[in-house]
């Protein structure tokens, strides 16, 4: 690498709270978008807040105003993997996420109220709002692929799941599948690309979980700050 390609250590980039173990204090995971946008003022109410704004920031790891607290930014379905090995003591993770990766090492300890979406079939209706059953198999798209596969075997039905990453309304429109299984809140993604919600598989919001061993190891810090959020909660 040249000198000009050399990336910049800032004041805040070796500070261990950003750089280190943090073994004495608490790692929160969020991700970016809504859950974190709803977090927020939860989190504030427990004496934390950002020191940056990650909206204009290419960092993954946050300080806070908080000493003892710290937030890793990462994709919605990796929270639950975060936690569960320890490398977050604390994560915000929708239900869908933790239902489709069933983590086993986190208590589920707060429901936040916060993103709250419910877990639908949908698919590609005609202008009278009906929906035609193919015959077969049904081919169902979606990136719940264990959810998926559970609802359908607890209905008795085989159906071939498709794994997707996103966009999921796109899938029936093009032959990809005949249903998709994704949140829906609104319902306006769905009306825009002709599709129709179906059946309700599970109410969906998102939920504060903790690694078990920090839940025992780190209570004294994490005691009152669990107590802030409760209290915000609407
Ligand atoms: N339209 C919505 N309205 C309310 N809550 C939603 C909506 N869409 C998703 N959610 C909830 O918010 C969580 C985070 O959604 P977000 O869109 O930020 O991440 P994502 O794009 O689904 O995740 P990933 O990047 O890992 O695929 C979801 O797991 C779900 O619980
Ligand atoms: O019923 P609605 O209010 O329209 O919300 C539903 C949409 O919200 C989510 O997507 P999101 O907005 O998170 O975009 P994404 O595809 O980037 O996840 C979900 O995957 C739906 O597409």
């Amino acid at each position: 690498m040249s000198d000009s390609q050399a990336i910049p250590q800032t004041s805040t980039g070796t500070d261990e709270s950003v750089m280190g173990h943090f073994d004495h204090g608490l790692t929160l995971a969020l991700s970016k978008g809504r859950i974190l946008k709803e977090t927020l003022p939860l989190l504030k109410n427990a004496g934390i807040e950002l020191l940056e704004d990650p909206d204009k920031s290419r960092k993954l790891i946050f300080p806070t105003t908080h000493p003892l607290v710290r937030i890793l930014i990462l994709r919605a379905s990796d929270v639950p993997a975060y936690v569960e090995n320890g490398a977050a003591d604390v994560g915000v993770a929708g239900k869908d996420v933790l239902m489709e990766y069933g983590a086993q090492n986190v208590y589920e300890l707060i429901d936040l109220k916060i993103a709250n979406c419910r877990l639908m079939t949908a698919g590609r209706v005609d202008a009278e709002g009906h929906w035609q059953k193919p015959t077969g198999r049904l081919k169902i798209a979606t990136k719940y692929v264990n959810l998926t596969r559970q609802y359908y075997a607890s209905r008795g039905e085989q159906v071939d799941v498709i794994k997707l990453y996103g966009s999921m309304e796109l899938a029936p429109l093009v032959g990809l599948g005949d249903l998709i299984v994704d949140v829906v809140d609104t319902g306006n993604t769905l009306r825009a690309n002709g599709l129709a919600p179906f059946d309700v598989i599970a109410q969906i919001s998102s939920r504060l979980i903790v690694n078990k061993a920090s839940y025992k190891r780190k209570q004294a810090v994490l005691s009152p700050i669990l107590a802030g959020i409760e209290a915000a909660i609407g």
